[in-house]
């Protein structure tokens, strides 16, 4: 087992951060950690990471109860993005690697020069000038470069491109199957839905049953014959479609539940000759097949 938490309880004074958190991740897994904002996901991984002391529970890390005397080696082989992510302003990207490189025997530079090239990074910028994007790459590739056996990324893809965040999730799999395990913290249900090999969901500071979390989300898949533009403009009009992924000519959006904006979106999308393949299958009915 690289990972089990029990019971983990953090409270900010008297309001609950997250309460009986418990969970395992083992080898050769991607676990997804899925909830809305402020449902309790940096809480738990802060608390994984030592950067946040808990109330109650325990941690187990590589087979061993997380202490004072443990936690520096243990935490050594873990690879963390955090959802925040902050250096100093006025170090090159370049430099930044540098300095992670000093604190891990691991650390592989040829599989770091690949992690750059991949994730396009900029080497000789400042951290002060990249976008979030950005920053969050710079994260990322710190994290894997010095080959760890559990990944933690809290909520990684935030602010990334998409030819990137496919390049992640890429990256990952092939980690996976190394035999490395990740904890991957997403408020987005259909980027885990993708990814992970199983989820847990995270609701005001409590794990809950996926059909608690899931129960108004449906999803829509979509054919386009031709370029999807008009299909966009006719999207950007319904806050309610909280995800949409292009593949191919294949489009798949997830749509909250609200009947009457569904049907007008149907109605609008047949309008257009945009050829509906399955518009209401249940998200939940999805997750439990995976
Ligand atoms: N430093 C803090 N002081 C007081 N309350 C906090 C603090 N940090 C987090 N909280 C509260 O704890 C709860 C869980 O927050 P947390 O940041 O862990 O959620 P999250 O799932 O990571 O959200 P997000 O997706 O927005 O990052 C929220 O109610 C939040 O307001």
């Amino acid at each position: 087992m690289l990972l089990s938490v029990s019971n983990l309880t953090k409270y900010y004074g008297k309001k609950v951060g997250v309460e009986n958190i418990s969970f395992t991740l083992s080898e050769k897994e991607i676990l997804g950690f899925v909830g809305p904002n402020g449902a309790g996901k940096s809480t738990t991984i802060r608390c994984i990471m030592g950067l946040l002391r808990p109330n109650k529970g325990s941690i187990t890390m590589f087979n061993q109860k997380l202490d004072k005397s443990n936690f520096q080696n243990l935490v050594k082989m873990v690879g963390y993005v955090p959802g925040e992510v902050s250096y100093y302003d006025d170090v090159r990207v370049e430099d930044i690697l540098k300095f992670y490189k000093s604190f891990y025997e691991n650390f592989d530079d040829n599989y770091c020069e690949e992690l750059c090239k991949r994730f396009d990074l900029p080497l000789k910028k400042k951290f002060e000038e990249l976008s979030t994007g950005n920053k969050k790459k710079v994260a990322i590739v710190q994290a894997i470069a010095h080959k760890p056996r559990l990944i933690i990324m809290d909520e990684p893809t935030n602010g990334l491109d998409p030819f990137i965040q496919k390049m992640l999730y890429k990256t990952l799999i092939e980690l996976k199957e190394s035999g490395v395990g990740i904890l991957f913290s997403s408020h987005i249900l259909s980027e885990v839905q993708h990814l992970c090999d199983r989820v847990i969901f995270i609701k005001e500071g409590h794990m809950v049953e996926p059909k608690d979390f899931r129960r108004d989300l449906k999803k829509i898949v979509l054919t386009v014959n031709e370029n999807s533009a008009g299909l966009e403009k006719i999207i950007e009009r319904y806050p309610e479609v909280t995800d949409l992924i292009i593949e191919n000519s294949t489009v798949t959006l997830y749509f909250k539940w609200n009947s009457v904006n569904f049907k007008k979106l149907i109605n609008e999308l047949e309008f257009e000759n945009i050829t509906i393949e399955a518009k209401d299958t249940l998200v939940s009915s999805d997750m439990s097949r995976s």
